[in-house]
């Protein structure tokens, strides 16, 4: 849980077409693509830009120059994670890049940062994950940095809350607001399936509603270990999208600060046929 935000600047997909996947429908139980491989578990991008930092002082240069060329030619897509509170925006964003569910959860304050590495067709991708404050008080100076050079957005709901589920037209609002592009992947979740004795929204008013939107539906659940698939393939549905579509390349520098900057470096093309 934290205020800070890492300083970007990358710009936003310029083109490209449509929503995840072009097509429409539910997509329950996706799994993701055998080219795909996550490298890496759940990484807090400050507290790792501090360990960073702090060993910068202590680790031999040669180790310090190799992680830098190899993070030269790391992209890196920002994907945010939106929707009221208490859906599980946390607990999601904990299972894909952790692995695991969280014993404990607060409301978060601000945004967390989370990053996975993962492998699609080859090419090593930092998906970061931004996970949101639902609750306005804990996200009102921090909106412009959530949609700020944002890749692809994730709106949460909770299947066993009709409101959750009602209140995501204020959420799409609040994302055209910010100018986010059409042309920005949009996915929508339903969380906490397991719960199936207090499902209050019908699958198929959710795939109405996705469809409507041009997203693809995906009804999950963080905690069900079962499920741990599925919601990876929420976020590898986006990262393949976003790497067919994307055709630029971006730099991670490593500042003095620990923190991460990111630069427009050169333009690449590749076809992902996730
Ligand atoms: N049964 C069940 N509970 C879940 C699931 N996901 C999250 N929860 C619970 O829902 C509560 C809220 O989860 P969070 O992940 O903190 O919710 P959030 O959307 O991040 O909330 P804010 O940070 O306030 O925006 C916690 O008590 C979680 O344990 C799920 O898939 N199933």
């Amino acid at each position: 849980m934290t205020n800070d935000s890492p300083e970007e600047e990358t710009r936003a997909p310029g083109s490209g077409g449509g929503g995840v996947g072009g097509g429409k429908g539910m997509t329950r139980r996706n799994r993701a693509d055998d080219n795909v491989t996550m490298l890496t578990s759940s990484m807090d991008l400050h507290r790792a830009g501090r360990s960073r930092a702090s060993s910068s002082s202590t680790d031999p240069a040669p180790s310090i120059t190799s992680s830098l060329e190899l993070s030269i030619q790391t992209r890196i897509f920002k994907i945010i994670v939106i929707g009221d509170s208490n859906v599980g925006k946390t607990c999601l964003t904990f299972r894909f890049t952790g692995g695991s569910f969280p014993d404990k959860t607060e409301a978060t304050i601000g945004v967390d940062f989370r990053e996975k590495a993962v492998v699609i067709q080859g090419e090593t991708i930092k998906v970061q994950v931004w996970d949101t404050a639902g609750q306005e008080r804990f996200r009102k100076s921090m909106v412009e940095h959530y949609y700020r050079n944002v890749h692809a957005v994730v709106f949460v709901y909770d299947v066993t809350k009709m409101a959750s589920f009602r209140n995501l037209q204020t959420w799409i609002e609040e994302c055209n607001g910010h100018r986010v592009s059409a042309s920005v992947p949009r996915v929508l979740v339903g969380n906490k399936c397991d719960l199936v004795d207090q499902i209050q929204v019908p699958s198929n008013t959710a795939l109405k509603f996705a469809d409507s939107h041009n997203m693809l539906l995906f009804e999950t659940s963080a905690k069900d270990p079962k499920e741990s698939q599925n919601v990876d393939s929420i976020f590898m549905a986006l990262a393949c999208r976003l790497k067919a579509q994307k055709s630029l390349l971006y730099r991670d520098v490593e500042r003095e600060d620990g923190r991460v900057r990111l630069t427009q470096q050169t333009e690449t093309k590749s076809n992902c046929p996730c």
